[in-house]
């Protein structure tokens, strides 16, 4: 078994803010994240399996690379995660949720361009922190 990742970028704006909570409730516990702020969010998408002796791969990287474009970062680049997003329509879009969301997408697709399987969404929110969902 052998992992292999790729790595894309987007810039996106979102606001933890619990709408069933009161303004002053959502400063108390999200401080200033409840206000809208964006981030240069960094997405690497890990997927196992085994290598293919004629080609080398696990997965073509190019493909991988084409899957997590036109499924995420071309819906999510440029926009406002809590109301812009279909797939994050009425989740408040933390770090965690996010990831979870973007798991759900691309986890029936991979196995359509290769033996391997999803094994970890890795989300990078600031140079400080980042969540890793393995499913
Ligand atoms: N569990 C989570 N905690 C936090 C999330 C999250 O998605 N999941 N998100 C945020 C905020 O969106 C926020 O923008 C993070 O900003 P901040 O903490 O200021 O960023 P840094 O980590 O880069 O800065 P430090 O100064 O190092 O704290 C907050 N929490």
């Amino acid at each position: 078994m052998i992992f292999i990742t790729r790595r894309e970028t987007f810039n996106a704006a979102h606001q933890l803010y619990n709408p069933h909570w009161s303004k002053e409730k959502n400063l108390e516990v999200f401080g200033l994240c409840s206000n809208i702020h964006g981030h240069n969010w960094e997405l690497y998408v890990t997927v196992k399996g085994e290598i293919n002796e004629e080609t080398g791969f696990v997965m073509d990287l190019k493909d991988l690379s084409k899957i997590m474009k036109q499924e995420i970062v071309n819906k999510v680049d440029h926009t406002f995660l809590n109301t812009d997003v279909e797939f994050l329509k009425g989740k408040l879009p933390s770090t965690e949720v996010f990831a979870v969301e973007i798991w759900k997408i691309l986890q029936p697709i991979i196995p359509n361009y290769c033996h391997g399987q999803l094994h970890c969404i890795k989300l990078v929110e600031t140079a400080n922190h980042f969540v890793e969902y393995f499913g």
